[in-house]
């Protein structure tokens, strides 16, 4: 995941390749929360590993389940019923025992906490399930989740007896939950269907566990997002549940339903991350397709249906039943209007969609936009403008007419993991203006790897792609500072220093002399070197980690003699440039902006007194237990430092357009705080 402050996409050209998708969010939370409610083990595949899941996952702990991972898999023991059901009774005459029993807090002791993040898929289904449990909770989440109506579902439950107070504004989240005292479920249980389908969820979820009798719910007003209920109802039935349905108005729950684990279930990949992927192949498969894996057209999710929508804007989709596989039909898009009340999250994408169409999109009935992540009708809106579109935003429709300009924009996301995702989309415009996305860990709600995912089936030129290059002699802090600024901008970062440092090493373990006459032997072995630098740091020559032992002084004097080499570094070329991928590289060494990428982005050459580097070097070497004295390392720099800019080829030497950085009088803060700025005045959108 990229949890960087924001993260700038170069223009991006074409796309094709493979996606394996995470699993489904709506799908997880749902089999979660039955499993929960079955008792015994249900073991759960390719569960969503995301914060919406960990949020659900942590509450279920807290109840007294037990959650174990099971080679990649998770099993999920239920509540167990209590011994004689009489604990959780607590006057209720119509229920009877062998209920879930979720390890209420003893009484006298004060409510059980659930934080449930901005998990709509947990809290409202939690609510549900805790009122008719027993025990006493308290829901709440993060500020947005405050704003996220809830009262249509606390009124329903309340009609059933249920007892919730609302602990600020009223009709939201944070809630407390006391144990009911009677339940009534003699007359049909009224919930309104027209702010979100995710309270009718709840209570179908939540009502077997008290289903004595007959329970019958009725949906008052018009029901949205109904595909979410079609999921509902079919993972109830995968635990042992079977719901009757009169159209969309009445759902009975029949007498003496009771959960039963499945034992073992699959969740298949999300649907609305498809979508995605989806108008990534409609926009940009021109020579591939972009195949996605996990999701096709059998899924049971209502957002594939995405995929028609796609095509009607020209997307050519071919789809097996656990796969799709999307090209460009139609270019441009063809502008479409159309009802997106059964796919609102995947609508979101359509909208960027919409960009790249012949004419002006119009989305509609989809008001329930407004008390999702954040108001997506605005955000969609404002967001859109920046790129040039120009929008018109309804009580419950958003109309884009695609820029006739566009321009580079700052992305903000609005903590709305779909703000993120879909406008990454924007980044194929055709006159290669610059995005920004901010706050790119939004995406964690659903699809935390959702930009790796993407990056690993998106193209483009080479030169496009973002390369910030710190030059400069030994020990003047260069790996220091090229690392953090890579880690800032979530780019990758190439310590060519240790190509040559490994290639040393690997030539002396070979047996070769360093010098002149073995140059196009250590050339040929430089050349297929196997080189791994791992995240966390550790760098692997053939599966071996090196990192120590490139590191020492021998080491580092081995590099500059086979870095003295010409076919060497001709070897050495390909492979370094290689490291040029997207989002961008930050790469540190002495030729970087003289040789390698003499058309980098930025140059910075980075300097510092001998003395001083000789004493960072010596503070280093102490540190590590090793004796040094100041004067001899400082000798030896000024040697390398000869050596490295009188060598004939790619001496040391600053690139004609890099920046000149000495930071003797630095902190490495300062310093990173300096290329990040140079950085940024040369970005299109610094200054909106
Ligand atoms: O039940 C579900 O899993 C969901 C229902 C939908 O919400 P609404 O019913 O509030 O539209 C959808 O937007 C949400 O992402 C997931
Ligand atoms: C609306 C969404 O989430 P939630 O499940 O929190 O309602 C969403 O994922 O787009």
């Amino acid at each position: 995941m990229f949890s960087t402050d924001f993260l700038d996409l170069a223009p991006l050209e074409e796309a094709g390749g493979t996606v394996v998708l995470p699993g489904s969010k709506s799908i997880s939370n749902r089999v979660l929360l039955l499993a929960a409610l079955s008792g015994g083990t249900t073991v759960v595949h390719d569960l969503l590993d995301s914060d919406d899941t960990r949020v659900m996952l942590d509450a279920l702990r807290a109840l007294g389940c037990s959650v174990e991972e099971q080679g990649g898999s998770i099993a999920i023991t239920g509540m167990a019923p209590p011994p004689s059901g009489g604990r959780l009774g607590g006057g209720r005459s119509d229920v009877d025992g062998g209920r879930p029993h979720p390890n209420p807090p003893p009484e006298g002791e004060g409510a059980r906490k659930l934080f449930l993040g901005n998990a709509g898929t947990a809290m409202r289904p939690l609510t549900a399930a805790l009122a008719l449990l027993g025990g006493t909770y308290e829901l709440s989440g993060v500020p947005r989740m405050h704003e996220r109506p809830i009262g249509d579902l606390v009124d329903a439950l309340r009609q059933l007896g249920c007892r919730i107070d609302y602990l600020g504004n009223e009709g939201f989240p944070p809630l407390r939950i006391h144990p009911a005292t009677a339940l009534q479920l003699d007359a049909p249980i009224a919930v309104r269907g027209d702010v979100s389908s995710q309270f009718l969820t709840a209570l179908l979820m939540a009502l077997p566990l008290v289903a004595s009798r007959d329970v019958v719910i009725e949906v008052v007003g018009e029901l949205i997002s109904r595909p979410y209920i079609e999921i509902t109802l079919n993972m109830l039935q995968r635990f042992g549940i079977a719901v009757r349905r009169e159209g969309w108005q009445r759902f009975t729950i029949p007498a003496g339903s009771r959960y039963r684990s499945p034992g073992e279930i699959h969740v298949e990949a999300d649907a609305s991350s498809a979508s995605y992927f989806v108008a990534l192949g409609a926009i940009a498969g021109v020579r591939q397709p972009v195949r996605i894996e996990g999701v096709g057209a059998g899924s049971i999710q209502g957002d594939i249906r995405f995929v028609e929508a796609a095509r009607q804007m020209g997307a050519d989709v071919a789809s097996g039943p656990n796969w799709l596989e999307v090209r460009r039909g139609a270019w441009p898009l063809k502008a479409v209007d159309l009802d997106c009340n059964h796919i609102p999250d995947a609508a979101m994408t359509l909208a960027v969609m919409a960009l790249y169409a012949d004419g002006p999109t119009t989305l509609r009935n989809i008001a329930s936009w407004r008390v999702k992540e954040t108001d997506r009708l605005a955000a969609m809106a404002t967001e859109l403008r920046k790129l040039g579109a120009d929008v018109e935003e309804g009580a419950d429709f958003l109309r884009v007419r695609p820029p006739r300009a566009w321009s580079a924009a700052r992305i903000h996301t609005y903590d709305d993991h779909r703000m993120a995702m879909c406008f990454a989309l924007a980044a194929f415009n055709p006159a290669g203006a610059h995005l920004r996305i901010e706050d790119p860990k939004c995406v964690g709600k659903t699809f935390p790897d959702y930009f790796e995912a993407l990056f690993s089936v998106v193209q483009t030129s080479r030169p496009h792609i973002p390369v910030i290059c710190v030059d400069g002699p030994t020990a003047s802090g260069k790996g220091t500072l090229a690392s953090e600024v890579a880690r800032r901008l979530g780019y990758h970062y190439l310590d060519s220093g240790a190509l040559y440092r490994i290639t040393g090493l690997a030539a002396t373990r070979a047996g070769l002399v360093l010098d002149e006459a073995h140059e196009h032997s250590i050339a040929k072995l430089a050349g297929s070197l196997d080189i791994v630098f791992s995240t966390a740091g550790r760098v692997l020559l053939s599966g071996q980690d090196v990192t120590d032992a490139i590191r020492t002084e021998e080491a580092g004097m081995n590099a500059s003699r086979v870095s003295a080499l010409p076919a060497v570094r001709t070897a050495l070329v390909a492979l370094q440039q290689g490291f040029r991928r997207l989002p961008g590289l930050v790469a540190d060494g002495r030729d970087m902006g003289t040789v390698i990428f003499p058309d980098a982005q930025l140059k910075v050459y980075l300097t510092a007194s001998a003395a001083q580097r000789a004493e960072r070097r010596h503070k280093q070497l102490i540190s590590k237990g090793i004796s040094a004295t100041l004067a001899a390392l400082r000798a030896d720099l000024e040697a390398r430092d000869h050596r490295d800019s009188s060598r004939a080829v790619a001496p040391l030497k600053p690139a004609e357009d890099a920046l000149l950085l000495d930071n003797s009088g630095q902190t490495v803060e300062e310093s990173v705080a300096q290329v990040l700025r140079w950085w940024e005045e040369k970005q299109p959108f610094s200054t909106k």
